[in-house]
This record gives structure tokens, C-alpha cells and sequence, in this order.
């Protein structure tokens, strides 16, 4: 039976992150894809210029209309910007006993725009947290979650191991951007592993936060156990990056059908 995945998450207009990254990314990795739609951004590779929230009534209605009818076998949550939407969520995932669920703590985009407000950063941590399987932030959200400075791969470590003590989950913590780019310390029952990717060079890094997560998500859907859909997940994202897409102005979108080349596809690129 084909397996199932609701991504929790922001639009994105120009496709290469949120809810259209994450629907990608699950369609690619074999499970089928649903949404609750917590904000509109008006963005593309340069920026975000507006924001549109839904209201905390139309997401509670999304995930009743999602999990009344087609339970989802993983659940990711991305940028949710306001403290009511966050508890609604958190609300519904408990009433609904939603499972493996992945939550990227989306703080800012790569562009540099601000994704959660200030206030909504304590409720992310008190209600959506505790019911994560993993959290996977970067070393900037790392940082603003622990208080800590992380400068070296044992900072990543010890960052890590205080998310995981505090929330008692699994804490993936991606080295991206600042550190080591393609090296992510997943901390989780105590001990720790790396992942390391070979880093691949290029600029076009929108979305990757979102489809790693989804790709977590994803593989957790059909079954793999922990370790196991994070090193799945970064293979993808690996592929992603190296098909080297080059699309507008900013650091562009990844190509998340990298791995769908068929009967459809086939002519067109040849
Ligand atoms: N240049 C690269 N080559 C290979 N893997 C990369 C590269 N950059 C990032 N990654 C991988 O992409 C995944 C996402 O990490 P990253 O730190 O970019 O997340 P993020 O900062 O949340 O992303 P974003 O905010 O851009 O969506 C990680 O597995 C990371 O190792
Ligand atoms: C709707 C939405 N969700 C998440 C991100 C973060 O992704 P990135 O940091 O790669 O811009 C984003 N830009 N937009």
C-alpha cells in the first residue's frame, strides 16, 4: 500500500522551498504527499516581500480534513509564524495521535528574511517539540535554541545533546552554510553518529532545510527506522544539489525530480 506524508508548512511563490519543496521531495521519494497550508509567502531566490497567515480555524480545519480521511504515515512541520497557529497544531497532532513526526525549526530563510516571530519561538518549543521524532535544526537555529556558540564540529555535538536532553528527541543538527556544509550529527538515545555528504559546490541552497526534513519524513512514512532515512535523505538532497538546476537571480531552487526521469520527461531533455 502506497504510503502516506502531510508536510505542515509555508507556500513558497517561487517553488524551491516550503510546501512546494516538500511535496516534491515527498512525490520523489515514493510516499503520496498532502498539505496544511500555514502561511502564503510572496517570495522568490532574492527574498520574501510578503507574508499572509492563515487563521488558527482554517489550519485547525486543514489537519481535520487531512487526518479524518487519510491518516499520514510521517507528518513534517516547517515555518509556522505565530503562536496560535502553533498551538492548534499541536493541539490536532495530539487529538489525532499523529506518528513519526519531523519538525524543522524554520527561523530564517536563506535570504535572510525572518519566518517566526520572536514570542512564537517559546511556543514552538513548549507544544511542538515534545512530540517531535527529530528536530532538525541548522547551526544559526541550533544556536538560538541552546544559547551556545557553535564553532567547531563538538560544539555541533554539544548543542545537539542539550536540544535532545531538554526536549527528549532526536536532534539532527544539519552543519550547512557556517561549518562543514555536508557533515549533520544526528544525537539521539544518548549517543550520537555523524552523517557526512561530500559538499557539493553549488550556490543554489533554497529549500535544502525544507527537503531534507521532508525526505526524513518521507522515509520514516515507509518504515525505515531513524539512522536509516536520515543517511536516504541526504543521498537525495546530494542528487538534488549535483543535477546543478540554475533558476533566478538569489541562491535558486535544487532539482527535486532529479531521480524522476520517464516516459514523460524523457523526450524533453534529450
Ligand atoms: N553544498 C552542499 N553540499 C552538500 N550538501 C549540502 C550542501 N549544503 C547543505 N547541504 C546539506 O543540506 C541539508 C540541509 O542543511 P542546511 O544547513 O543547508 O539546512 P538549512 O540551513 O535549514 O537550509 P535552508 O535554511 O537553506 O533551507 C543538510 O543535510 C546539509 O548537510
Ligand atoms: C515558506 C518557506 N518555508 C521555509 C523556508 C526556508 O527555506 P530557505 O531557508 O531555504 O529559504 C522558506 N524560505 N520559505
Amino acid at each position: 500500500m502506497r504510503r502516506t506524508a502531510l508536510t505542515i508548512a509555508g507556500s513558497d511563490s517561487s517553488g524551491g522551498a516550503g510546501i512546494q519543496a516538500d511535496i516534491k521531495t515527498m512525490m520523489a521519494n515514493g510516499v503520496y504527499a498532502m498539505s496544511a497550508i500555514t502561511a502564503l509567502t510572496a517570495q522568490n531566490t532574492t527574498g520574501v516581500t510578503a507574508i499572509l497567515n492563515a487563521t488558527p480555524e482554517f489550519l485547525g480545519q486543514e489537519l481535520d480534513s487531512v487526518f479524518t480521511d487519510i491518516f499520514p504515515d510521517a507528518v513534517k512541520i516547517g515555518m509556522v509564524s505565530e503562536r496560535e497557529l502553533i498551538c492548534v497544531i499541536a493541539e490536532k497532532l495530539k487529538q489525532y495521535q499523529a506518528k513519526n513526526i519531523v519538525v524543522d525549526p524554520v527561523m530564517v530563510a536563506t535570504s535572510g528574511a525572518r519566518l517566526i516571530s520572536e514570542d512564537a519561538i517559546d511556543t514552538l518549543k513548549q507544544e511542538l517539540f515534545p512530540l517531535a521524532a527529530v528536530l532538525t535544526p541548522n547551526i544559526p537555529e541550533a544556536e538560538e535554541l541552546t544559547g551556545m556558540h557553535i564553532e567547531h564540529a563538538d560544539d555541533m555535538i554539544a548543542a545537539a545533546k542539550k536540544i535532545a536532553e531538554q526536549y527528549h528527541c532526536a536532534v539532527l543538527c544539519k552543519g550547512g552554510h557556517q561549518l562543514n556544509d555536508a557533515n549533520d550529527l544526528l544525537y539521539f538515545d544518548d549517543h550520537y553518529q555523524w552523517f557526512c555528504g561530500k559538499r557539493i559546490n553549488n550556490p543554489n541552497t533554497h529549500g535544502t532545510g525544507c527537503t531534507l526534513s521532508s525526505a526524513i519524513a518521507s522515509n520514516l512514512a515507509k518504515g525505515y527506522n531513524l539512522e536509516t532515512s536520515v543517511e536516504r535523505a541526504k543521498d537525495y538532497i546530494s542528487g538534488a544539489l549535483a543535477a546543478m538546476l540554475d533558476l533566478g537571480a538569489g541562491s535558486g531552487p535544487m532539482d527535486h525530480g532529479f531521480a524522476i526521469i520517464n516516459k514523460y520527461t524523457q523526450e524533453e531533455e534529450d
